[in-house]
């Protein structure tokens, strides 16, 4: 607390209190602890005399004991004791029982002046006060406010004038002296000498608040300081005490602020004093000022080197070698030619990073993005080559057949052809659908090449996330544009041919979006060209990019991706096709990866058709290709030995010499024993045992209805992991048999239940794959027929439709791929409904038709009697719908 000292009268005789190691000035409010024996009385008879408000009447003499008496306390302690090691321990005894006064330091009564003081007998170890222990300077202080504590007082003491210590009066129990007030002269404005140094004096103490203020020093302190230090003119001694209070100083320099009762000296030691502390003030601040320095060294960097491109920018002296991330981000952006829309984003997100600091992770997550604004190719397309001439060479070059694909890609080049000469372009997204390895994806590469473009092909199999289609928003941790954007950055062209491989296979109604529903915006043509990836948040136009997809079913493409989508059919390769395949591209193409040259492997054809009907049964050719690599291997092997042979010459042992044919018989030694033997052209025909067609995803094949009967009561068994629908065609023919078994002889009498003492099975052989489907159905009837007639069916008759109850045959889908599977198991003759018979004649290759005698029927008693060959006996007056029959189907 800081008061200025009023004008109280001061008696002439006062009771002392001793001081060591610390200076009360007037003016300054201070709170001591008092416990020592010569002290304690003193405040007991103060507070014997005066009531607690009266208290202020109580003065007193302050006077410090000198320094050297502080130095003589060590000495004692150390004399006293004998060993320097328990100095720590006997000053803390003083604290704890002796020591007089504490206030905010320890303040412990001393001794006189230059004397090593005596311990007094019994008492601990503080020193013992003789009279001239005490400084003749000290100061005289009003009690403020006096209070018991254990072991004896907590004294508040204001200092109101400088004391001259006369006489000591008075030894116990408390000291007491004759005093003479010291009071500061009156400033004389006239004294140039003390006005020049109040002039110091003031322009050094504004410097030391305004230091004190970057301390942050609690504000109504500040101000209290500030207004005192505003009469530095009227009172400068009063300021100078309270300023010498505030600073560090040594217990000698505040003596000697205490002794300087002359103003003009005083003021001059407290500039001395004052400047030194300013200047340890400034260079705390200093360090202090590093420290933070270093902290924000980033922050720092960051906003010099703003300054630094703002003043380049001004001089105009910004060169290339030293330009700023910001700066090449922008450069690609402005090179990437971006659509106006997308320009707009770009801007706003680089001014976002300019504003933020490289360390952020906000910073690396703008300035990815617009990297990828940067590289993705907005205006940039090849040149494409419409050529139709050359694509037609490149295209049969590279595939055989497959006409109907080709034809279909040569009018889109036209189109394309003719839509660029009006500015205008759509692609159209193609589907090509057919079983494994008949070409789709080297079709695709094909396109690509006959057009000039780049090739991309996006995996879609397993895709169940929509985000994988269309990226994650920025706004997720590492988010990422979706297999879209990333084909168009891979490209970097706009015009590339994306090929959509497995797009039956892709996820639809996953937990995280339907990837199906993000495929029908890329996919439409009328809305690509807004095409918005989560992550890229712009759209980017689609239109130039030629989609073509694949799949090997059309059943699991969704309806609404299948309507936006033009449908190629590539059915499985006839053995013919296989065999031209094989010779003009399968065989070269392993010819050449096996290192060989074309003359060093002949392989007749004989022997490529051995492979394909021997060692494959599939639709495409993935599997024929791997057979012939195999042939072409063991030609390699015996290639390289003979190559050895002849570098050895006269010193080998004679072999026989290397023979580049490959034969029919030489396949088996090759290849091992056939896997795959023609079933149906070896099979026997048997009582209940119907050849059928069937036809999935990946390809076509036939397959074998059994039926048998065994003693029972009538109950229908199936097998060969059916499903519900075939399940059912199993039921309703069995329902038309009983019912019609007496018109086809089976029974004696219209009310004879054929199945009165038997159970049926039917079973349908290859029992782990699943079978479903209605096309089965005619061929379940003549199955049961054949089993109750004991009438058999050729083996080679395959058949396919479905059957309601009432016995007519409806359509079925999938024939151009039956029809060819069937051809090439060895069938000679199928039956199957007459409203299919436009897909012969517009799909099937003339080759395979001219193969195979086909019978067209609308009823099952035209099945009948094709499938049984006129052995089955009908009843005379059964009405046949569907036309008349003689009297044997
Ligand atoms: N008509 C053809 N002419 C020449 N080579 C063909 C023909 N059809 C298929 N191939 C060859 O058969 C191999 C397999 O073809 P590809 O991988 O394109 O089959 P895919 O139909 O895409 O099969 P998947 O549906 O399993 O992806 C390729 O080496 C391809 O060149």
């Amino acid at each position: 607390m800081i008061r200025s000292g009023p004008s109280i009268p001061i008696p002439r005789t006062l009771p002392l209190l001793p001081l060591q190691d610390k200076v009360l000035l007037p003016g300054i409010v201070t709170r001591l602890q008092i416990t020592r024996r010569d002290s304690v009385p003193l405040f007991e008879r103060i507070l014997r005399t005066f009531d607690s408000n009266e208290l202020s009447k109580c003065i007193i003499g302050v006077f410090p004991i000198s320094s050297t008496l502080s130095a003589s306390k060590d000495n004692d302690t150390v004399n006293s004791n004998g060993n320097s090691k328990h100095k720590n321990k006997t000053i803390k005894s003083k604290k704890d029982n002796n020591s007089d006064q504490r206030g905010d330091d320890p303040i412990i009564v001393g001794s006189s002046v230059g004397q090593i003081v005596p311990m007094r007998p019994g008492s601990n170890s503080a020193p013992v006060l003789s009279p001239s222990s005490f400084h003749t300077t000290g100061c005289a202080a009003r009690v403020v406010r006096l209070e018991r504590a254990v072991g004896g007082f907590t004294v508040v003491l204001e200092g109101i004038v400088r004391l001259r210590l006369n006489k000591i009066v008075t030894q116990s129990p408390f000291f007491e002296a004759e005093v003479t007030p010291l009071p500061d002269k009156a400033v004389d404005r006239n004294d140039r000498e003390l006005q020049d140094k109040i002039v110091a004096l003031r322009s050094i103490s504004k410097e030391f608040v305004i230091l004190l203020q970057a301390l942050k020093l609690p504000g109504p302190v500040l101000t209290q300081l500030q207004k005192f230090l505003e009469n530095v003119g009227v009172i400068p001694g009063q300021v100078v005490d309270l300023l010498m209070s505030t600073i560090e100083s040594t217990y000698d320099e505040k003596l000697m602020i205490l002794d300087a009762v002359d103003l003009k000296e005083r003021i001059s030691k407290s500039v001395e004093l004052l400047t030194r502390q300013i200047h340890i003030l400034k260079i705390s601040q200093k360090v202090h000022d590093n420290v933070e320095g270093k902290l924000n060294k980033k922050q720092r960097e960051f906003y010099l080197r703003q300054q630094m491109s703002a003043i380049k920018e001004e001089l105009g002296e910004k060169d290339s070698g030293e330009e700023d991330e910001t700066t090449i981000i922008e450069n690609r952006l402005n090179a990437a030619n971006l659509p106006s829309d997308v320009q707009k984003a770009a801007d706003r997100e680089l001014k976002r990073l300019r504003k933020m600091q490289p360390a952020s992770s906000e910073y690396s997550v703008i300035r990815n993005y617009l990297d990828w604004l940067g590289d993705l190719p907005w205006s940039k397309s090849s040149e494409d080559i419409l050529d139709v001439e050359k694509a037609r060479t490149q295209l049969n070059g590279d595939h055989f057949g497959l006409e109907k694909v080709k034809r279909r890609i040569l009018e889109y080049l036209a189109v394309t052809k003719l839509q660029h000469m009006k500015g205008e372009v759509k692609g159209p997204i193609l589907c090509l659908v057919g079983p494994p390895g008949v070409g789709k994806t080297s079709l695709g590469r094909s396109i690509a090449t006959a057009m000039g473009r780049k090739f991309h092909r996006i995996s879609l199999g397993g895709v169940w996330d929509e985000s994988e289609i269309r990226g994650h928003r920025r706004t997720y941790v590492g988010a990422l544009p979706g297999l879209i954007i990333h084909g168009l950055k891979k490209c970097s062209v706009n015009n590339p041919v994306f090929l959509l491989d497995e797009i039956d296979k892709v996820g639809s109604r996953g937990h995280h979006g339907d990837p199906s529903a993000a495929l029908l915006e890329v996919l439409d043509p009328e809305q690509n060209s807004t095409f918005t990836d989560h992550y890229l948040n712009v759209p980017f136009d689609l239109s130039k990019v030629l989609f073509v997809a694949t799949a090997n079913s059309v059943d699991t493409i969704p309806a609404p991706l299948l309507d936006r989508m033009e449908l190629i059919t590539i059915p499985g390769y006839t053995y013919g096709e296989k065999l031209a395949i094989a010779t003009n591209h399968l065989l070269p193409k392993q010819i050449r990866v096996h290192g060989l040259n074309q003359e060093d492997v002949k392989v007749t054809e004989q022997a490529l058709l051995k492979v394909a009907t021997g060692y494959t049964r599939e639709s495409g050719v993935r599997q024929l290709e791997r057979e012939i690599g195999a042939l072409v291997r063991a030609k390699a092997v015996e290639y390289a030995d003979a190559q050895e042979q002849k570098l050895k010459g006269d010193k080998a042992p004679k072999t026989v010499q290397y023979q580049p044919l490959v034969t029919a018989t030489d396949v088996e030694d090759i290849l091992g024993q056939e896997k795959y033997v023609n079933e149906v052209t070896e099979r026997a025909p048997t009582p209940g045992v119907v050849t059928g067609i069937a036809y999935n995803g990946v390809g076509g094949g036939i397959l074998f209805i059994e039926a048998s009967q065994m003693p029972g009561k009538g109950n229908l068994q199936l097998t060969g992991s059916l499903g519900d629908v075939i399940k059912e065609s199993a039921h309703i023919g069995l329902s038309w048999v009983k019912s019609h078994g007496y018109e086809i002889s089976l029974t004696n009498s219209r009310t004879q239940n054929i199945m009165e003492k038997v159970d049926v099975h039917i079973h349908m052989p290859s029992g782990g794959t699943p079978k479903d489907g209605p096309s089965a159905g005619i061929a379940m009837v003549c199955a049961l027929v054949s089993m109750f007639s004991n009438q058999t069916v050729p083996a080679t008759t395959a058949m396919t439709g479905e059957f309601t109850l009432r016995g007519l045959v409806m359509p079925v889908g999938g024939i151009k791929e039956k029809v060819i599977a069937a051809h090439r198991a060895g069938v000679r003759k199928i039956i199957m409904p007459l409203r299919n018979q436009k897909d012969v004649t517009s799909d099937v290759p003339t080759n395979v038709r001219d193969d195979i005698e086909f019978f067209y029927a609308s009823t099952i008693w035209e099945v009948l009697r094709e499938a049984f060959e006129g052995r089955i006996s009908v009843r005379a007056g059964t009405s046949i719908s569907g036309g008349a029959l003689d009297s044997r189907l």
